[in-house]
C-alpha cells in the first residue's frame, strides 16, 4: 500500500470501495478496488484468488486493465489495483443523459456496443462468461473508449455470497435461462449484449419493472417497445436478435462481429 497514494473515494462497487489512487513511482493515476474477503468461505477465497489470476492474463482495450492486488492480512482486505477510467461508469453516463433529455446518436450506440462485443469475444474465449454484464460495469475512458470492468468476480461467488452482493439493484439483464435456474452460457452474456443495446438507445432497460416478479414475467414474455423512431430498423433487429427468449436462437459473438454495422466500423478502426 505504501507505494500508492489514495486520493479520494470515487464509487462504492457491488463488492467493495473503489478507490482513486496515485501510484508514488511515477504518479500514474490507478484505482483500487477493496475487497473484504475475511466475509468469504474457503471456497470462494480460492475462487477469487483464481478469478484474479484470469484478471491478470487480459491485456485488451476494451477490458479494464488489471495492474496488481495486494493482499493485506491484518484487515483482511484485498486490493486489486486497476486502469483508472475517466469517465465513469455507462450507468451514470446514461442517468446524466436521462436527466438532461439527450439522447446518444445511433453512431455513438454502435461504437460503444462494438467495444463491449470485442471484449466479450476477448473473455469468451478464455472460457470466462461475464455474468453481470450491466451499463453500471462498463466504464468509460478519457477517450470515451468503452471497458468492461468488475467482470468473473461475481461468477465465482458462490450463490449466497453472490446474492448478498450483488442483490442490490433489480437484475434487469437476467435472461430467461437464469430465471428459469437453467445453467448460465455464453449466450445469456448475449442476450445482456441486448438489453445494453436497447438502453443505449432508450435511456431505460427492455424490461422495466419496480420488482423482481413484474420483472421476470416481462422477461419471460419477451416483448419490449420499439425505440424511438430516430433508430434504424437494424439496430432494432440486432436488438431483437440478442433478446430471443430460446438462446440458441440469439447470435454468437462472431455473428455480432460479422454484422456489416460492426464490421464496417471495425474496418476503420484498423
Ligand atoms: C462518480 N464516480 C466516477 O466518476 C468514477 C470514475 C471517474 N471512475 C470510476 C470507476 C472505475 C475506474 O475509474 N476504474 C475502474 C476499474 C474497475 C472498476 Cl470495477 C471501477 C473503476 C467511477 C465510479
Amino acid at each position: 500500500m505504501e507505494n500508492y497514494e489514495v486520493i479520494g473515494e470515487i464509487g462504492a462497487g457491488q463488492f467493495g470501495k473503489v478507490v482513486k489512487i496515485k501510484r508514488k513511482s511515477d504518479s500514474k493515476v490507478l484505482v483500487w478496488k477493496q475487497l473484504e474477503y475475511g466475509k468469504m468461505d474457503e471456497k470462494e477465497k480460492s475462487q477469487l484468488v483464481a478469478e484474479v489470476n484470469i484478471l491478470r492474463e487480459i491485456r485488451h482495450p476494451n477490458v479494464v486493465r488489471y495492474y496488481d492486488r495486494i493482499i493485506d492480512k491484518q484487515n483482511q482486505h484485498i486490493y486489486i489495483i486497476m486502469e483508472y477510467c475517466e469517465g465513469g461508469d455507462l450507468a451514470a453516463f446514461l442517468k446524466n443523459l436521462k436527466k438532461e433529455k439527450e439522447t446518444i446518436p445511433e453512431e455513438a450506440i454502435w461504437r460503444i456496443f462494438m467495444q463491449i462485443v470485442l471484449a466479450l469475444h476477448e473473455i469468451h474465449h478464455k472460457k470466462i462468461m461475464h455474468r453481470d454484464l450491466k451499463p453500471a460495469n462498463i466504464f468509460l475512458d478519457s477517450k470515451n473508449n468503452a471497458k468492461l470492468g468488475d467482470f468473473g468476480l461475481s461468477k465465482k461467488l458462490s450463490d449466497e455470497t453472490k446474492f448478498a452482493y450483488t442483490n442490490v439493484g433489480t437484475p434487469y439483464y437476467m435472461s430467461p435461462e437464469q430465471i428459469e435456474e437453467n445453467k448460465y452460457n455464453e449466450k445469456s452474456d448475449i442476450w445482456a449484449c441486448g438489453c445494453l443495446l436497447y438502453e443505449l438507445g432508450a435511456l431505460s432497460p427492455p424490461f422495466p419493472a419496480t420488482n423482481h416478479l413484474a420483472l421476470a414475467m416481462k422477461i419471460k414474455n419477451g416483448k419490449f417497445e420499439r425505440l424511438s423512431k430516430q433508430y434504424s430498423d437494424e439496430l432494432m433487429r440486432v436488438i431483437s436478435w440478442c433478446l430471443q427468449k430460446n438462446s440458441e436462437n440469439r447470435p454468437s459473438v462472431d455473428d455480432l462481429l460479422n454484422l456489416p454495422q460492426i464490421s464496417m466500423r471495425l474496418r476503420e478502426k484498423r
